[in-house]
């Protein structure tokens, strides 16, 4: 796959998605984390963020409810270039019934490179980064490059 570059600016798009043995985590993450995380634009699933705007008066976009479609349309976002950053408190101990959606959104962030946190660890070590404040560039793949050998 050749790869190309995309510049994630200094305002990040940050998806935030967290399941519910895990929203009281990610509640907690964003009260202690809201002067980083306003500065940025916002958006997460349905429950995720109507909790994060109640609880943090955050500014949050809402997608669907993750069982509903919130996931694939994160994953959607992710793949037209409009997500920079991905935290997902995800469960690692309860299935839910929409897996395949969870897998999905995990896998296009990995296609399209963003940095992701699966957990409350890395997403500490992701908001102290540079990568959060920094204009950063990534390596993506070259769609119209993949799609002229498909096509020739
Ligand atoms: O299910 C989710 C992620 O897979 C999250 O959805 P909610 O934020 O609507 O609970």
């Amino acid at each position: 796959m050749q790869l190309t570059t995309r510049i994630l600016s200094t305002k990040k798009n940050i998806a935030l998605v967290a399941h519910d043995h895990l929203k009281d985590s990610l509640l907690k993450w964003c009260t202690k984390n809201k002067l980083q995380l306003v500065q940025h634009n916002l958006c997460a699933t349905g429950t995720t963020g109507t909790l994060i705007k109640q609880q943090t008066q955050l500014n949050v976009t809402t997608m669907l409810s993750g069982p509903m479609g919130g996931d694939q349309q994160i994953g959607a976002l992710i793949a037209e270039g409009k997500i920079d950053i991905l935290i997902f408190f995800w469960d690692p101990l309860n299935a839910v019934p929409h897996d395949p959606d969870v897998k999905a959104l995990l896998r296009l962030a990995t296609v399209w490179n963003i940095p992701v946190a699966t957990n409350q660890a890395t997403a500490n070590a992701l908001i102290q980064s540079p990568i959060f404040t920094n204009e950063v560039t990534i390596d993506i793949p070259d769609y119209q490059q993949y799609l002229a050998e498909r096509t020739e």
